[in-house]
């Protein structure tokens, strides 16, 4: 049964969701500027800038996450913004937009200088989220986990992460069996693409490495966040 405290964590967490979205200014360019590998990768440099952004205030927002070791949450958020990123991208690709936007989107991807045996993980990846018809607040509470993974390079108090996320993860699980009644293994299913994500992550490394060789330039705050030039 979800407690009164519980509720209280899920609306705090989906309020902040809500509240930090990429401005509409920078998506609607991706919607206006022409197609060619080059403009596709700078739209995007500009969308991923933006999503930063826009992570670091909802993470802000998690609550006990300030309460956190100054240079953990540092930690936290430079390991999980690759994932974060594949998770928001994900849900945005997995909504039919009337703009036509997320065929947009898409487009741009496919067509931003990575190498093809990328595609192929990130795009069965993107489907795979699509199939489950997460409602916003379990989409939220799965970035938040992500966020809060204790195993991240650098987190000196894994405990307090970890006892931090596993509320999280208690929450979801509620809140899945709560959601999808028909669906046992659904929250099993969630926590699957977690693991997926990973792997993605991995993937993430080697494409920017490949960008980085065609001289492909990133902004400051990526650079910082994914330890790039
Ligand atoms: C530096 C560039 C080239 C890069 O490197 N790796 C990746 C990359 C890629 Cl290519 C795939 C997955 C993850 C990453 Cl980091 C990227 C591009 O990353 C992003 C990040 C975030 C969005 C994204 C998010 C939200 C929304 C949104 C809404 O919320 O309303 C509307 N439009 C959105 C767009 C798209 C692409």
């Amino acid at each position: 049964e979800i407690t009164k405290e519980q509720r209280a964590l899920i609306k705090a967490i989906l309020d902040a969701y809500n509240r930090h979205q990429i401005p509409q200014d920078v998506t609607k360019k991706l919607l206006q500027e022409q197609y060619s590998a080059e403009e596709n990768f700078l739209l995007l440099t500009e969308v991923a800038t933006s999503q930063v952004q826009v992570l670091v205030e909802f993470t802000k927002n998690i609550p006990g996450f300030l309460s956190l070791d100054r240079e953990d949450q540092i930690a936290l958020l430079k390991g999980s913004a690759v994932e974060a990123m594949f998770l928001r991208s994900a849900q945005v690709l997995s909504k039919k937009m009337p703009s036509g936007y997320t065929e947009v989107l898409e487009e741009r991807i496919r067509k931003s200088g990575m190498s093809e045996e990328f595609m192929t993980p990130m795009f069965n990846f993107y489907k795979s989220i699509g199939e489950l018809h997460m409602t916003q607040d379990e989409q939220a509470l799965l970035t938040t986990i992500t966020i809060l993974t204790p195993d991240r390079p650098y987190v000196k108090s894994h405990e307090a992460v970890e006892r931090l996320q596993e509320t999280m993860l208690d929450v979801l699980r509620k809140l899945c069996v709560l959601q999808h009644p028909q669906e046992p293994q659904y929250f099993a299913r969630l926590l699957g693409r977690l693991t997926e994500l990973r792997t993605l992550h991995h993937y993430h490394v080697e494409m920017l490495t490949s960008w980085k060789t065609n001289d492909h330039k990133f902004t400051p705050l990526l650079c910082e966040i994914w330890d790039v030039q």
